[in-house]
């Protein structure tokens, strides 16, 4: 813990509060937070005033207003990371991941050919939204400052993306969408999520001496056990694609089967679906059986349009054509799943690694479904 002994000197300087918790390289998840002490439920582990925030209101005045006023936070963000005048912030930033770290795991980063063609539906939508992101961001950025590598800046982008919290002051709610309120605090960054939590991270005045974070205990630890959050209950694919990680343990993990119901609707079908709200979405979870969405889907093939009506409107407790229902889904799943689960299997190097498990998973998901609709069916 000595080689961290000298960022967390500068953070209590900074005023960042820091009770029974030390910093520590986790196999397999860079640096994280461990116990250095036991820690009992409710602990307050870490302080972070308002002060040791970086947020769009500590980027220098000066040069925002060199900058074009359409920039998101993010990207503020991003650049203050980049150019960060001051050096104060520097011990903090020497403890960041390496863009190498981030070609390994972050799915945006991987070639073409591998995010085409190998990622899962969610991820690939996810990776493709984050794209469309971090070009309008650099678009912006580089006619600004010529001199900035587009590397430089999607490394800083990708720490912003991956180690901010949602932070926003009313006049922030009034200026900016809710998915770019965020600030970065120091040490707080450091710990690793679990799906499960272990801490609270709340920011409440009235925890605080001034306004900041508080991250409090939710359960006890043993000195040298790792101390988490929860980033949100989050799917694998939603981890994967943001975070560059997938959990072995996720109770939040799902998958989207919209690649294996879709194809079996005709055109006029998903109009009719699009139309009331329902097309796409599909979820399972590999606990229980199928989503609503995915009932309304498959009954808009198998019902007439007026039972279907009936079925949607509460008024038909679709209990007579669910053995159909759970029959078709049941098919298409054994068949997509068939298909989809070779995308894994030949992905290479570091991007495979990822990927390989996160079909694992998926294989998994849907094989349980599989066996729950099988019962279904021989039940009924
Ligand atoms: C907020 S940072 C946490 C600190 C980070 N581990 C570091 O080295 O600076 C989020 C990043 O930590 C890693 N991470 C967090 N939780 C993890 C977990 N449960 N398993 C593997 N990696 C994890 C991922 O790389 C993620 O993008």
């Amino acid at each position: 813990m000595a080689e961290y002994s000298e960022l967390l000197a500068w953070a209590i300087e900074k005023g960042v509060g820091v009770n029974k918790i030390s910093p520590k390289r986790i196999p397999g998840a860079g640096l994280g937070i461990v116990a250095a002490e036991d820690i009992e439920v409710n602990d307050i582990v870490l302080k972070v005033p308002a002060a040791c925030l970086r947020t769009v209101d500590t980027f220098p005045t000066k040069l925002k207003s060199k900058l074009p006023k359409d920039m998101t936070v993010h990207s503020l963000l991003a650049l203050d990371i980049v150019l960060d005048p001051t050096s104060a912030y520097s011990i903090w930033q020497a403890a960041f991941p390496p863009f190498s770290d981030f070609q390994k795991c972050i799915p945006l980063l991987w070639d073409s050919s591998t995010t085409s063609s190998h990622l899962p539906f969610t991820v690939r939508k996810l990776v493709d939204h984050q794209l469309e992101k971090l070009s309008r961001d650099w678009s912006i950025i580089s006619p600004v400052f010529p001199d900035l590598s587009e590397d430089r800046y999607t490394h800083a982008w990708l720490l912003v993306n991956t180690r901010t919290f949602y932070y926003a002051t009313s006049r922030h709610e009034r200026l900016y969408p809710k998915d770019d309120r965020m600030a970065l605090q120091p040490i707080a960054d450091l710990f690793n999520h679990s799906s499960c939590g272990g801490c609270t991270v709340s920011f409440d005045s009235r925890v605080l001496d001034s306004e900041g974070f508080a991250v409090k205990a939710t359960r006890a630890y043993k000195k040298g056990q790792e101390v988490t959050i929860s980033y949100g209950n989050h799917s694998n694919d939603l981890l994967l694609a943001e975070y560059g990680f997938c959990l072995e343990e996720n109770e939040w993990d799902e998958v989207c089967i919209d690649e294996a119901i879709l194809p079996l609707l005709s055109k006029t079908q998903k109009e009719i679906l699009k139309d009331r709200g329902f097309k796409g979405g599909y979820i399972i979870d590999g606990r229980t059986p199928v989503c609503y969405r995915t009932e309304v889907a498959v009954r808009v093939m198998l019902l007439g349009e007026r039972k279907w009506e009936k079925f949607v409107g509460g008024e038909d407790d679709g209990n007579d054509s669910q053995r159909e229902v759970d029959r078709t889904v049941l098919n298409a799943l054994q068949k997509w799943r068939n298909e989809e689960y070779k995308m894994g299997n030949d992905i290479k190097g570091d991007a495979g690694k990822g990927l390989r498990l996160r079909w694992k998973q998926i294989w998994h998901i849907v094989t349980e479904t599989c066996e729950i609709l099988e019962e279904r069916v021989k039940e009924a």
